[in-house]
């Protein structure tokens, strides 16, 4: 087992603050500021430009791609980093339907997150193919599965229950029927055990700023399975996917494998964060971490529900079927979830309802999850939400 209480001082966590909101932005490793010093003053004071050579900049998306390709089970070679995960959605959905060239439908589920299917419509209106974006409900995905689709594309973990696809099964129902699996990590990559190569994925993508804390704004990944990693056409294409971009050549050549999937110049400073929290999950393993995620998202289940009946467990009651949070229904959860911060333990709140709490092991214990109870069970059963005070909208939740 992993020494939980040396990777929990790794981490910068406010004073009096529980923080159960890595789901969405993990907090500061303790080595990133130093770590982002060194590279802007070692690296671009003293380098300059050479550090793209020097410094091993240029390299850095393949190299920090394989570190996280351990924790998603991929390949060594096929994890790329870069752009948003937005852009790598659309990367991999442009791919897949170019080796899907007779099939127009692309199949998602009504519980995934926005930008994926939003990407889908845009991408679907600039091919002009006719190409049709069906959504089900997550537990109608599995029938959905037919002849017509050319990809199925879907989020592993729900962003707001947190129930989690059985992505091998699925896979190997669209490989059934011919068409391709593309998945979204973005709540399963340093969450889940995940086994992109085990389980056939075609393409899967994600981002480094939540469960991995990699920083706001840290730069996504893209997985290409090896069998598709020489055939895929690049929707994106930028110089740095050349296959030779310091030739200068006029026309677009794909560089080999997933280095494709690259599109310009990569984040420099933001990687340098992300490589500082890379080194927090050396020696960690997943199957480790999820098996304490689940001991600690059952005592704060437990806990709730023995002291706050008007909540609502939103997530799957079986351990096995849940990412690594917790959400419960409220009707006043957007205020419920304000009283929460005000009184120091930070979740968040996804409309129409959901109260989200992000579990993760890395730096949260049982005190830790015992003081969140404590907190929540204060404001629900005081009522505490019920105020002005808290029913102002931000712009960001
Ligand atoms: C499943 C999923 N996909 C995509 C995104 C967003 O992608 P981006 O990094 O482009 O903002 C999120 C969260 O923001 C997400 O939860
Ligand atoms: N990416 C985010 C951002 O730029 C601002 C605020 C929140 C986010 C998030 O990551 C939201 C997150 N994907 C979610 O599951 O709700």
């Amino acid at each position: 087992m992993p020494d939980f209480t040396a990777t929990k001082s790794r981490f910068h966590l406010p004073q009096g603050v529980t923080y159960l909101d890595g789901n969405s932005l993990g907090p500061l490793p303790r080595a990133a500021a130093d770590r982002m010093g060194r590279v802007m003053q070692d690296e671009w004071g003293e380098m300059l430009i050479t550090g793209w050579n020097k410094a091993g900049w240029m390299a850095q998306p393949g190299v920090l791609g394989d570190r996280i390709g351990r924790l998603i089970g991929a390949e060594p070679g096929h994890v790329m980093l870069g752009d948003t995960l937005s852009i790598k959605v659309y990367q991999a959905l442009a791919a897949a339907l170019s080796l899907r060239p007779g099939r127009r439908v692309i199949l998602s589920d009504t519980g995934n997150f926005p930008t994926d299917l939003y990407m889908a419509e845009g991408l679907i209106k600039m091919l002009g193919q006719g190409h049709e974006l069906r959504c089900v409900a997550p537990e109608e995905v599995e029938d959905a599965i037919t002849e017509e689709v050319a990809a199925l594309m879907l989020t592993e973990v729900d962003y707001r229950t947190g129930r989690r696809h059985d992505m091998p099964h699925l896979t190997q129902k669209a490989h059934a029927v011919g068409a391709l699996a593309i998945w979204d990590l973005a709540h399963s990559a340093g969450a889940v055990p995940v086994d992109v190569a085990g389980g056939k994925a075609d393409f899967a993508v994600g981002c480094t700023y939540k469960f991995l804390n990699g920083g706001p704004g840290a730069p996504a990944f893209i997985y290409v399975a090896p069998r598709h990693a020489e055939a895929t056409a690049p929707a994106l294409s930028g110089w740095l996917g050349h296959a030779a971009p310091f030739e200068f050549e006029q026309t677009y050549r794909a560089a080999p494998g997933v280095a494709r999937m690259r599109v310009g110049t990569p984040p420099v400073l933001a990687m340098a964060s992300l490589e500082a929290a890379l080194d927090i999950w050396d020696g960690v393993e997943m199957a480790q971490v999820y098996a304490r995620a689940q001991t600690l998202s059952e005592r704060f289940i437990q806990g709730i529900e023995a002291t706050c009946p008007m909540l609502t467990l939103a997530s799957p009651r079986d351990p096995d079927q849940r990412g690594s949070q917790v959400s419960f229904r409220f009707a006043h959860g957007y205020e419920a979830m304000q009283a929460c911060i005000a009184h120091g333990v930070i979740g968040d709140f996804r409309a129409p309802d959901i109260m989200r709490f992000g579990i993760t092991p890395l730096y949260l214990d049982e005190g830790d999850i015992d003081r969140a109870i404590e907190v929540v069970t204060k404001v629900m059963v005081q009522e505490l939400w019920d105020d002005d005070t808290y029913r102002h909208r931000s712009a960001v939740t």
